[in-house]
Order: structure tokens, then sequence, then C-alpha cells
């Protein structure tokens, strides 16, 4: 092949050499140029930074929450059954809370901050693989199974739940930089009350049943008085609504205004990306080895 070009190209004759040697540096230099276009638009799709849509094997650059800001407390709900689907969601293989580096430090300063008012951060979600958001996706689809309705979604539609926002094809938590986070008092521990199922909008006493401070529903409770300024809260539950938002929001994160628990960094390193990496120690090395 090489040589038939080479000859098409010189012709016979003595110039033949001459100007076949060109015709292949030339051609050499269109394949070394092909080669990087090629190189960077598979760069392109698998950066972070500039980022295309992310895609399944491509690793997000993460930081293991604990790391950073060991006392922020920890109860990944999507790594366990207690959560609205009602069993493990795909893609947790470990009950982490893995973050970009930016908000993971960021989560670090409201952490500070928070403590000296006597409560700490407590985290149930952080990055979210896209393959659990597509758990979620089937889940919601599957109208025949109400089984976590009483106590997940009680006032609202399953059907709706995509629509109304309490859900999304979408999610920031792929991206890295989104964190579902409450509070605990320092002096209330670990859990609080009998563990016993109850309606996710359910009244009170102060402490949420998994020991957080009262918010006036639970976390993931898909209802409109989960929305962060809803009008059917106390004044104390709002009150503790607007220190865990203060606390975030000073610290450089957005609040989303269906769900009081929802915040995403604002200088998210990878706004356009969605990754797709399953959550466990792996992910913590797969940028530096893959
Ligand atoms: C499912 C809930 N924890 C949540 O994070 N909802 C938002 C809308 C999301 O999925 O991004
Ligand atoms: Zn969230």
């Amino acid at each position: 092949m090489e040589m038939t070009d080479h000859q098409g190209a010189g012709g016979p004759g003595g110039g033949g050499r001459r100007a076949g040697g060109g015709g292949a540096s030339r051609r050499l230099l269109r394949r070394a140029a092909g080669a990087l276009l090629g190189l960077a638009a598979l760069a392109a799709a698998t950066a972070g930074p500039a980022g295309a849509a992310g895609r399944a094997g491509t690793a997000p650059e993460l930081v293991a929450l604990r790391a950073v800001a060991p006392s922020v407390v920890q109860e990944i709900r999507y790594a366990s059954r207690e959560n609205f689907v009602g069993e493990p969601v795909d893609g947790y293989r470990a009950p982490l809370c893995l973050l970009t580096a930016p908000a993971a430090r960021a989560l670090a300063r409201a952490q500070r901050s928070l403590l000296r008012q006597g409560y700490t951060l407590k985290v149930y979600d952080c990055y979210r693989p896209q393959r659990a958001v597509d758990h979620f996706v089937r889940w919601a689809a599957d109208l025949g199974d109400q089984r976590t309705k009483a106590v997940y979604y009680p006032r609202v539609d399953k059907s709706s739940l995509f629509r109304q926002g309490y859900l999304a094809e979408r999610s920031g938590h792929s991206r890295g930089s989104t964190v579902d986070a409450t509070l605990v008092r320092r002096a209330a521990g670990g859990r609080g009350g009998d563990g016993a199922p109850e309606a996710c909008h359910a009244r009170r006493d102060g402490t949420a049943a998994d020991g957080s401070v009262d918010m006036g529903t639970a976390y993931d409770c898909f209802d409109p008085l989960s929305a962060t300024d809803a009008p059917g809260v106390t004044p104390r539950q709002r009150a503790e609504r607007r220190r865990l938002r203060g606390a975030l929001e000073g610290v450089g994160f957005a609040n989303l205004p269906q769900e009081w628990w929802h915040f995403t960094y604002r200088e998210e390193p990878y706004p356009d990306t969605y990754f797709d990496v399953p959550v466990s120690p792996e992910a913590l090395r797969a940028r530096r080895t893959g």
C-alpha cells in the first residue's frame, strides 16, 4: 500500500524519489495531525472541567469527605435499604461520601462554623453515579411498587416525582459537587427515636428519627413541606433550615428550593459532566490509574 502510493505520487523518472519522499512526509504529518485531533476529541469527552457529558468509566477527581472533614457525620442512605427505593441503590458499593476537592473543602469550612454554634453537619448523599440515577428512573416508572409511599411520598403521586423536581434524570450529584445534608446538635449524638417508620412530614418534638435536627420533614420526604421556604413549618424548624442554608451558602453552595437538604457548590469543577464511576474506595484511585 505504501509502495503503491509512493509510485503513484512520484511517477516514473528521476524526480520521482524526491517528490515521493515529500508526499510521504506530508502523509505522515497528516496522520500525526489526525491522531492529535483524535486524542483531543477523547480528552474533551473524558475531561472534567471543560467537560462534555460524562461517559461510563470516566473518572472524576474525587476525595473522601472523611479525609477532609472527619467530624462530619455520614449516613449514606442509598448504600442501605433505608431510602425511598427500599433497597441499596445501584452504584453504591460502600457507604462513602465522595466529593470534588473544592466542595469537600467548602463543607469543612461550614463544619467549623457550625461546630462553634453547637452543631455538626450530617451528609446523606454526595457524589452519585449515573447508574444510581437510572435506578431511580426505573423505580419511578414502576407504579405498581408503592412499598415506600407511606413514609417517603405520602401526599404526592409517584408518577409526578420527576415532574415536580424531587428527582432528576440528570442530577447535580453525578457531577460530584452536590451534597444532601442536615444538622445534628452536638449534644444529641447518634440516632434518636425508636426508628419506627412514620410519614416523613409528621410533626416531631425537636429531633428527627435519625437523631438529626427537626427540619419539619425527614430527608428525602417528597412533599411540598420539604420546600426550603415552605410556609407550613414551625418557626423553630424554619430557623434550623435557615441555619443550614446560611452555613452552606456562606461557603459557596446554592440550595435547591424544593428540598431543604440539597446543595450544589457554585464553583463546581465539572459543571457539564455526569459521571458513572461507582461509589467505592476504588473511585478515589480511578482517576490516577485509569
Ligand atoms: C433524591 C434527592 N435526594 C435529590 O437529590 N433530588 C434532586 C432533585 C436530584 O436528584 O438531583
Ligand atoms: Zn440531593
